[in-house]
């Protein structure tokens, strides 16, 4: 049985109207009632179609907090699903950005057509207009982020298949801010599919410091300190 308490303890850590809160509510629940996937398991990428897959509450609670903190506004998301992380980066974004008189976006990618139309039918029952700070990129991420984005990056969530994850890491890095913040989930779940990653985040010349946080599955977070000072 999924512990649904921590749904309501995540959401107590957010700040958002009450149909955006009872929609999280909902979305969590569906999510965590349903069998779980990773990506290094060995259930083939279809058995995840019908699937959330989602960051789960208290991961999506941090995620939202760490963007609060830093004032993030320009953030990108690799793996979007059904698009329920993307709900707590866009309200953290929207948020930063009113704080701040500024813009911002979330940008968002996701290959599978079905996903992507449940993912924009989700913000739209938001009970904020959620879209209009999302750019969602339909196809494949390497093809899809590899222009446009924006002249600097303050985030990146890796949410995605551990294949994808150093590509796309890979992709962002010339954009980040120093000082921009990486977060990967399953790290310990999936790390027979991240040991490239973890060597890459760690060797020094790559400018980035990181720590794993004991959330299910396992949770990094790592920071870009620019080259040469990690
Ligand atoms: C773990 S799920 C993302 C969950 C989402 N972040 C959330 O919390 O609701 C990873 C998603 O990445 C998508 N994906 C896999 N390969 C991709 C690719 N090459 N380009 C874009 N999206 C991809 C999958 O279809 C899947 O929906």
């Amino acid at each position: 049985m999924p512990d649904l308490s921590t749904i309501d303890k995540a959401l107590a850590s957010i700040t958002a109207d009450a149909k955006t809160i009872e929609l999280l509510r909902d979305l969590h629940t569906q999510a965590l009632n349903e069998a779980s996937y990773v990506s290094t398991d060995s259930q083939p990428a279809s058995s995840a179609l019908d699937r959330f897959v989602a960051l789960e509450p208290d991961k999506c609670a941090l995620v939202y907090l760490l963007l609060r903190s830093t004032k993030a506004r320009y953030v990108v998301e690799a793996g979007t699903s059904f698009g329920v992380s993307t709900i707590y980066l866009a309200l953290a974004v929207a948020q930063n950005a009113a704080a701040q008189h500024g813009e911002g976006v979330v940008i968002a990618t996701e290959n599978e057509p079905t996903k992507a139309t449940r993912a924009r039918q989700h913000w739209q029952a938001a009970g904020v207009d959620l879209g209009k700070w999302i750019d969602l990129r339909e196809g494949d991420l390497r093809e899809t982020l590899n222009s446009g984005l924006p002249q600097e990056v303050d985030f990146l969530l890796l949410d995605i298949w551990a294949v994808l994850a150093l590509p796309t890491l890979r992709l962002v890095q010339p954009r980040m801010k120093v000082g921009a913040t990486v977060v990967v989930d399953n790290i310990v779940a999936g790390s027979a599919g991240y040991q490239d990653l973890l060597e890459y985040l760690g060797d020094p010349k790559n400018g980035f410091k990181g720590t794993a946080i004991p959330y299910a599955g396992g949770l990094f977070v790592a920071v870009f300190l620019g080259y040469g000072d990690a």
